[in-house]
């Protein structure tokens, strides 16, 4: 019976991909330039049996040998993939509005409510709304300066605990895991109040939702039976959404509950993303738009899981790669110790003089891009990049891992090598030079990238300035890379810290 039922299945789906392939043929008419090049697969399921579980290496040989942009039928949908930053330069920018339009799966759709959030949603008015009110608290200084004590307490938690485990091999790729969802979390809601238990609960759903989202779901690969959502994957995180919606409207209701009390009258830098939006429908004043319930839940909870291990996982491999590197170490450590001196612990105000230390975060940036393929673009229309037809509704991947790492831009591209960001003309990654593009570029550019780079910044040169590090065994760290919803290190960093400041105290 089973048996049946499979074949039966096989059988519906052969037909649909026969009439999608039909379908999608017949969109682009007759003289459309070809789709580009690339790899045969099978029947129905198309190239998928052959992606094996490296996603990074199978991209990156599939374009050295199909070139900078090539196509994979992955089940009935179309992949392109694009390795070259002139091609990108035509997608990010020339075809800007064009490719501004996301592809969700269907554990993204769900999560944000339908693509009502500022990741997926198409670019509307109202993911305008939402994104002038995070650009503008993430952006200008006035905003990130009034959330510095909010950053600032949970790192001294983090340092003091690490205190603690002087001389002792700590995990310093979960700590920092850690901490920086706590500081996400007290920059959203943690200003005021907010009860621990909550948040606590709220963690754990966010970890449940990074691993739905990264999870290989049937329905993404064959749209036309995903109401069958063979995996149910889509019940899971309907149900994750769900309590998570519980969640955010108690802190909501709270913050409502405490308005005009003294309370809320914020002592300087403790003012956090909820009390700014929910400031926005009194300020009459405000050019911003004011937020519905629904967005601003969207946007409390995506800030959440879009900025914690993104920002995460780049101090993880920034001091990974210092450990096997101990000239940049020392490099790193001797800028610190002259800019904030040995009886002081590092404060943001120190961040713009600290200028190797922006050099090894490019270069973590350039390595270990933690979005490596961006956030999937789709066109909204048929269109051609380079000399080939993308149609309307394929997935592109911007392979920006092998775009860093390409021997025809960068030289000795697998080295970590600082130094050749301290120029003046070095690449920058505000979007401008495509070669570099670890936030992504053009309209959908990450919005978070200001504050991104401060707390990136600070955590690393707070944990470097206060103490000396060294690797368990005294041997080089393993820098294997695996793709979930980030790009992780597949060992996070171990290592034993040794205090490195004059006066004790500052730990404590
Ligand atoms: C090291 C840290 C981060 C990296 C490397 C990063 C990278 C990216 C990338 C590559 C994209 C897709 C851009 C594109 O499609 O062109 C993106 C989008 C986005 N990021 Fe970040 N991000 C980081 C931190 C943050 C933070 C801290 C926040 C929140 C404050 C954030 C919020 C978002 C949002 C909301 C989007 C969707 C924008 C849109 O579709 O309009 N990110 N990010």
């Amino acid at each position: 019976m089973d048996l049946l039922l499979l074949g039966a299945l096989l059988l519906i789906m052969l037909l649909l991909s026969i009439f999608w392939y039909k379908n999608a043929s017949w969109n682009l008419g007759g003289k459309a330039p070809a789709l580009p090049p690339g790899p045969r697969g099978l029947p129905i399921v198309g190239y998928l049996p052959f992606m094996g579980s490296d996603m990074l290496r199978k991209l990156t040989d599939l374009y050295h040998k199909y070139g900078p942009i090539y196509k994979l039928r992955l089940g009935s949908k179309l992949a392109v993939v694009i390795t070259s930053p002139s091609l990108v330069k035509q997608v990010l920018r020339d075809q800007d509005l064009i490719f501004a339009h996301r592809d969700p799966t269907v554990a993204g759709f769900t999560y944000s409510r339908g693509a009502k959030d500022v990741v997926f949603s198409p670019p509307n008015s109202s993911w305008r709304a939402m994104r002038k009110v995070l650009v503008k608290e993430t952006q200008s200084s006035s905003g990130l300066d009034a959330s510095y004590q909010l950053r600032k307490e949970q790192l001294r938690k983090a340092i003091g605990y690490v205190y603690s485990k002087s001389g002792e091999a700590v995990g310093f790729g979960e700590l920092v895991f850690q901490t920086q969802v706590n500081v996400v979390m007290n920059l959203m809601w943690g200003g005021i109040g907010s009860e621990e238990r909550l948040g606590t609960e709220f963690k754990a759903l966010n970890s449940e939702i990074s691993h739905l989202l990264a999870k290989p779901n049937v329905s993404d690969f064959f749209p036309l039976i995903s109401w069958l959502d063979l995996q149910g994957v889509k019940k899971q995180m309907g149900k994750v959404v769900d309590s998570l919606d519980k969640i955010l409207e108690s802190f909501i209701n709270e913050r409502e509950k405490l308005s005009g009390s003294s309370l809320v009258k914020n002592e300087v830098g403790r003012k956090d993303f909820l009390q700014t939006v929910l400031e926005l429908k009194e300020n009459k004043d405000s050019d911003l738009p004011t937020l519905s319930r629904d967005q601003l839940k969207s946007l409390l909870s995506e800030i959440v899981s879009g900025g914690s291990d993104t920002a995460a996982t780049t101090v993880d491999f920034a001091m990974a790669e210092l450990l096997n590197s101990p000239e940049a170490m020392r490099e790193v450590q001797k800028e610190l110790s002259d800019v904030v001196g040995m009886s002081n612990m590092v404060e943001e105000f120190h961040l713009p003089k600290l200028h190797y230390l922006k050099a090894v975060i490019k270069e973590t940036f350039r390595l270990h891009p933690p979005v490596p393929f961006l956030v999937p673009r789709s066109p909204l229309q048929n269109s051609t990049v380079g000399e080939y037809t993308i149609p309307k509704g394929t997935k592109i991947l911007i392979n920006v891992w092998a775009i860093h790492r390409d021997p025809s831009i960068w030289d000795s591209p697998g080295e970590f090598k600082p130094e050749r960001f301290l120029h003046d003309d070095a690449a920058d990654f505000k979007g401008n030079s495509f070669q570099f593009i670890p936030f992504g570029s053009g309209r959908r550019i990450c919005p978070g990238l200001p504050l991104a780079e401060r707390m990136v910044a600070y955590f690393l040169a707070s944990f470097l300035h206060s103490f000396d590090w060294k690797s368990e065994d005294g041997k080089k760290l393993d820098m294997s890379e695996t793709v979930g919803i980030v790009l992780a290190k597949t060992n996070p960093t171990v290592a034993i810290p040794t205090p490195r400041l004059t006066d004790a105290s500052l730990y404590i």
